[in-house]
């Protein structure tokens, strides 16, 4: 059984205050304040690192009811700096469900609020942009302190994050997708080596290139063309990510670098917006982002229509796009930039998430692109 005691502030940059409960640690946490649509995955949404300093609010009212388990953390901690939500249910309940919600954001010392009213803070999102805010818990809270912070975070534009969230040495990947009778396998017998640069990476992508017969070695952020090409592999991926992409300038330059040596190229994300930087396009900032699991995009060669995860604060400008550069999808609800391929070499790359986790699979089919892409290289 839950009990809340402590009280929480969320104070946002316009000046605006949200008292309610805390339901997290005790402390002060400052980021940039978005909404997520999505209905389910709050634990896959904390923990992905592409949610680094920003605080995450949940619009769905009812986040915790199933309570949290490790097999679904996409990565190895919690990422986003603070999680506002409506209601923290009494109970949790699933029997995949090792801990509650309370408690992992507790063992994960993440500051977090409920009981405010999440319907206003989204409309004031939707109508002002994304703001800087900051979450105060504890048993006396002050708000003037909060509102230093909050002057003190000069907000994601310009921010490299990959270098900060990626990891320190490169590794071995073999883990299969989850299987409802065996849990995780290893994959076995994986013909091609895909080389990933971790922006960021959440698992559920490097698990379904295992899936896709993948050997997959993860390697950091900085890692220069030459050390991956050394690697010998059949493809690169560019990873999902936090933070402003055009600040990422190593990666842009071992991007272009990989291009010219016509090695397949697949982006997720914040890999989407470096391969279109590395290929001469632009980046901007958006005015609240995508965040959630159900925003529609269209693909352009076929007319088809997918639901897709989604969660980016910045987009690739379509009007930016060189010659050699086609746009290949597009989002429903604001005519966004969601896909890019490459006319000169086999490169191509997706804003939102074929991987949910959480989310609609509906995309998934684009990791199967990528192995054709790389099996038709090696006919060459
Ligand atoms: N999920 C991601 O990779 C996000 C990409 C980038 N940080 C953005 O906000 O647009």
């Amino acid at each position: 059984m839950t009990c809340l005691t402590k009280s929480a502030v969320l104070v946002l940059e316009d000046g605006t205050v949200f008292n309610g409960v805390a339901i997290g640690a005790e402390g002060y946490s400052v980021g940039e304040v978005v909404f997520n649509t999505a209905m389910t995955g709050y634990q896959e949404i904390l923990s992905d690192p592409s949610y680094a300093q920003q605080i995450v609010t949940l619009t769905y009212p009812h986040i915790g009811n199933v309570g949290t388990t490790s097999e679904d953390d996409e990565s190895a901690k919690v990422f986003a700096s603070g999680l506002v939500i409506r209601d923290l249910p009494l109970l949790a309940s699933s029997w995949r469900s090792q801990k509650t919600l309370q408690q992992y954001l507790l063992d994960s010392q993440v500051v977090a609020i409920a009981e405010i009213d999440t319907r206003k803070l989204t409309r004031l999102l939707r109508d002002k942009g994304a703001q800087r805010g900051c979450i105060a818990a504890g048993e006396t809270v002050d708000i003037e302190k909060a509102k230093k912070m909050i002057e003190g975070f000069p907000g994601l534009k310009g921010m490299d994050l990959a270098k900060a969230v990626t990891t320190d040495k490169p590794y071995e990947w073999t883990e299969n997708v989850w299987d409802l009778q065996l849990g995780y396998t290893q994959g076995e017998c994986l013909p091609k080596h895909v080389v990933a640069y971790d922006f960021g990476i959440k698992r559920n992508i490097l698990r379904l290139l295992v899936n896709r017969g993948c050997r997959v070695t993860v390697v950091p952020a900085t890692t220069k063309a030459e050390a991956v090409l050394a690697m010998n592999p059949d493809g690169v991926f560019l990873s999902n990510g936090p933070g402003d992409p055009e600040p990422c300038t190593y990666a842009i330059e071992a991007i272009k670098a990989i291009l010219t040596t016509k090695i397949p190229v697949f982006g997720i994300c914040l890999g989407h917006q470096l391969l279109a930087l590395a290929s001469g396009a632009q980046t901007e900032k958006m005015k609240f982002g995508h965040h959630g699991a159900n925003h529609p995009v269209q693909h352009k060669a076929t007319g088809r229509v997918l639901i897709s995860s989604q969660n980016h604060g910045f987009a690739v400008n379509a009007a930016s796009l060189p010659a050699n550069v086609e746009a290949t999808y597009h989002s429903l609800f604001d005519g966004s930039l969601q896909g890019i391929k490459r006319t000169d070499c086999p490169a191509m790359s997706f804003q939102g998430h074929p991987e949910a986790s959480p989310g609609p699979h509906d995309v998934e089919g684009i990791f199967d692109e990528f192995i054709d892409m790389m099996k038709q290289a090696s006919t060459h």
